[in-house]
């Protein structure tokens, strides 16, 4: 067996191991273009097309087979194009994004990428963080783990020396150590999540998309079976027949559908990206447009987290100076070291400024024992000598806790603390107990406050008012004091209707703080369970829960929040446990980020309504307009440029600005509505299209090339311009302003319709110049067309969207399994290492 488990792997043994195994991997996120393109060639309608295309070139029509391939290469090069951009777009947020596990190499304690981690490496585990491997414990206290996204059981587990604590679990309480015995693919988490495949979850919506998909599937199959018989029935070429029946059913089918929402969230994590705003993976985006609750802590959000020692104070209230035997040394000497909490930098910071004039160091004196600070107890304490050789137990923390354990408090002490409290300045009490050669935390005297201020931040009221106007309610969740929390939404305006405290919350069984809930704003004194427990219970019932918070005591609830939010600069564990991190912790931008989410829902709707209504209106007429008409009413080519010209005008509409009253809510997907509109306007466009038909054969008396050129333009112009009024709910449609690119899309598209006619190459294309009486004809029916459009789409107006819990299954495993994805940087630079070792 391998050497004890004290000093761990070297780098290069690592290394070694790595290059058998494999990395700590169970997916990987690189874009391949080869992927991606056979997801274009996947549909079998196709290949079919393809396929008849090339016996058509061999036995009958050669112009018209080659413009069929030209075409389908060119509609597949665009999916293709956009879809490798989007990948590539998920390819760099995992590169911002990687994970780390702290592990022992060649006997120190160092940071290392999950991915890296080998079997036989040596990990230490904390609370909130993601076991990054199989781990058999070596050493273990207190230590619980969250299995439910293996095994579905939410209790915490109990883990003991000699217990395996296992991939993809969250560390709940406690600390624990322990040698990796599997990796990657070789965990049962690997296991799990390699069923579900390489790709992203599915969220919700795309769900949904995939039912609407397979709708039109339906209508396209059907429509090409009648299709192809009739036009054998009337005694055209079996060939012919064929192609114009594939032609039709491609254009049904809204091929571009997964590349519209790809490319949606792509751009929106790009916009996201400019205001500071990283997702870690693109649904997330989506996730964060549901969010109806946001729970966020205090310090920092909604204040400034300029956290400075206002004033140290006996227990009488006097000020302290600053001498050998006030709260200010005891503090100083109790504190964590930089950068562990913020109040003890305070304490440092202020330390610092008043050195000068100190007659006392804190280096004088010996730290013979502590205990950190924890979220838990609220309290630090030290057992320090001084140069004198007396020994002294310092205990600082929350006041409830450090009054609970000191021998006789004066009321006028307690008074003074409440007071303070109503204040609102964030609290601590010291308490001393000298002459014990050991650490007792009992029987203390108190030695005074410290009193800190921490001002809100400027702009948190507008945040909050934005956040209101988007229908999020919020609440707070702080390990702080209730007075505190209270005056602090006070001064920011925002109302709290109820306050519940650790205590009392821990009373409560699960039914009654749910019944709780809805009337409470602020949570205070919560430990990190109580934080996990509240958003556990809140998302229970049926609300999109979020959770803002970047400590160590809040990954447990970011873990389990809908969407974990996090910032930057905040704990580790906080930032691994997190969906999306601010580069700021802001409000504000949060705000940005659900309009965002909501945005791109919107306008893949906006997509799908689109295609329900006029494409497959379109095509519906040019069937049935084959069983009526002496000759095709368009030829199978035409019919493939004339779906691809449209798509190309489609694919700007991620781009397109949404008007505010539709961001005002988070929308859920409504295959109804789709259908309802589908029923309605696709009859309705066709109508049109027949109107168009008659009128070209009685009126004009046109040959084929014309009669298919003026309706090629008609089709094309009608079908691409609704998007100007289906895009929005106001009437008139003008009152919503359309992004610049979609105006520039759809106008060089009806502009390219219009000129192919005319066109050198057009008698190729089957195409034949427009006299001006029929183009006038054309705008006739257009214009009418848009205006019925306009005025039948009031009756869509009010559709309430159906609320509930959306999340689809997985959620959990796709998410966790984010940080242990393996790019081509990352595998490169595996192999460099390896390479280098050996
Ligand atoms: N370094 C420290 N030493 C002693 N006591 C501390 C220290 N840091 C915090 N406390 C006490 O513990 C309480 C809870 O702090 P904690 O950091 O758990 O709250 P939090 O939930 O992070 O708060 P917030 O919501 O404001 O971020 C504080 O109000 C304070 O009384
Ligand atoms: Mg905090």
């Amino acid at each position: 067996m391998k050497e004890p488990a004290a000093t761990g792997l070297t780098d290069e043994q690592a290394a070694a191991v790595r290059a058998k195994v494999g990395p700590n991997a169970v997916r990987s996120h690189r874009a391949r273009p080869v992927a991606v393109l056979a997801r274009q060639l996947r549909s079998p309608l196709l290949i079919l097309l393809l396929v008849a295309a090339t016996v058509s070139f061999f036995v009958g029509e050669r112009t018209d087979a080659v413009v069929i391939g030209v075409i389908v290469a060119l509609s597949v090069g665009l999916g293709f194009a956009n879809e490798y951009r989007a990948e590539r777009a998920v390819e760099a947020l995992h590169e911002h994004m990687r994970s780390r596990a702290r592990v022992l190499r060649g006997g120190t304690l160092v940071e290392r990428d999950v991915i890296d981690l080998v079997p036989g490496d040596v990990v230490q585990l904390r609370l909130g963080a993601v076991v990054p491997a199989d781990i058999e414990l070596a050493e273990a206290r207190d230590f619980e783990c969250d299995e439910s996204v293996l095994t579905g059981e939410s209790l915490p587990v109990r883990k003991n020396p000699g217990d395996t604590a296992l991939m993809g679990t969250v560390v709940t309480a406690g600390t624990a150590a322990g040698t990796v015995s599997q990796t990657g693919a070789g965990t049962a988490f690997g296991a799990i999540a390699a069923g579900l495949g390489e790709r992203h979850a599915e969220t919700a919506f795309q769900i949904g998309l995939r039912r609407f998909s397979g709708l039109l599937v339906w209508v396209a199959a059907a429509l090409t079976a009648g299709v192809f018989t009739t036009n054998l029935i009337m005694g055209r070429p079996l060939l012919d027949a064929m192609l114009f029946s594939l032609a039709i059913a491609v254009g049904v089918t809204p091929q571009l559908l997964p590349v519209v929402v790809t490319t949606s969230l792509a751009t929106g994590s790009r916009r996201l990206t400019r205001l500071k705003v990283l997702v870690k993976r693109l649904v997330a985006i989506e996730d964060l447009g549901d969010v109806e609750v946001l729970f966020t802590d205090k310090t920092g959000t909604l204040t400034q987290a300029k956290i400075a020692l206002r004033q140290a104070v006996f227990p009488d209230g006097t000020p302290d100076p600053g001498g050998a035997d006030g709260p200010f040394r005891f503090g100083v000497l109790c504190a964590d070291p930089p950068g562990s909490t913020p109040l003890d930098d305070a304490l440092h910071e202020a330390m610092h400024d008043a050195r000068a004039m100190r007659e006392w160091a804190p280096e004088n004196c010996r730290r013979i024992d502590a205990k950190p600070f924890d979220h838990e107890r609220r309290m630090a304490s030290v057992l320090v000598e001084d140069l004198a050789g007396e020994t002294r137990t310092i205990v600082k923390g929350a006041p409830e806790a450090v009054l609970a354990r000191c021998r006789a408090v004066p009321e006028e002490s307690r008074r003074l603390a409440e007071r303070l409290f109503a204040e609102g300045a964030r609290l601590v009490a010291v308490a001393v107990r000298q002459g014990e050669r050991e650490l007792v935390e009992s029987d203390l005297d108190l030695a005074g406050f410290l009193v800190f201020s921490d001002p809100p931040k400027p702009g948190v009221e507008h945040a909050l008012e934005r956040l209101a106007a988007l229908g999020v309610t919020v609440k707070i969740l702080t390990g702080d004091h209730p007075a505190v929390a209270t005056g602090l939404c006070e001064k920011i305006g925002l109302p709290v209707t109820g306050v519940l405290a650790g205590e009392e919350i821990e009373r409560l069984d699960d039914a009654a703080l749910a019944d709780a809930l809805p009337a409470t704003t602020v949570f205070a004194r919560v430990s990190p369970e109580q934080k996990a427990r509240i958003v556990g219970i809140q998302r229970s019932g049926g609300l999109d829960v979020a959770y803002l918070g970047d400590g160590v005591n809040d990954a447990l609830a970011l873990h389990r929040a809908d969407v974990g939010i996090s910032v930057d600069t905040g704990a580790d564990v906080a930032r691994d446990a997190a969906d999306v991190v601010l580069l700021e912790k802001d409000l504000g931008v949060l705000a940005d980020g659900i309009v965002e989410g909501r945005r791109i829902f919107a306008n893949t709707i906006k997509y799908l309504l689109m295609g329900t209504a006029s494409n497959v209106g379109n095509m519906f007429s040019a069937a049935a307009a084959s069983a009526v008409l002496p000759f095709l009413p368009m030829l199978p080519s035409q019919v493939l440029l004339n779906n691809l010209l449209y798509d190309a005008s489609q694919l700007t509409i991620p781009a397109d600005a949404v008007d505010g009253e539709q961001l005002a809510r988070p929308a859920r997907f409504d295959l109804g509505l789709i259908r309802r509109f589908m029923l309605v306007f696709g009859p309705l466009s066709s109508m049109f299209d027949l109107a168009m038909f008659a009128l070209l054969l009685r009126v004009f008396h046109t040959a084929p090339p014309l009669f298919r050129a003026a309706w090629f333009v008609e089709s094309l112009a009608t079908q691409t311009l609704v998007i100007f009024i289906v895009r929005t709910r106001r009437t008139p449609f003008w009152r919503s302003r359309p992004a610049t690119a979609l105006v520039i899309a759809v106008g060089v598209v009806v502009a390219a319709g219009l000129a192919l006619p005319y066109a050198p190459f057009a008698s190729d294309l089957g195409l034949a110049p427009i006299p001006p009486a029929i183009l006038g004809t054309i705008a006739v029916v257009l214009i009418v067309y848009l205006a019925l459009v306009e005025v039948v789409k009031r009756r869509f107006r009010t559709v309430p969207a159906p609320r509930g819990r959306h999340l689809p299954p997985h959620h959990h495993v796709h998410r966790r399994a984010t940080p242990f994805s393996r790019g081509l940087r990352v595998v490169r630079h595996g192999l460099a290492r390896s390479a280098s070792g050996s």
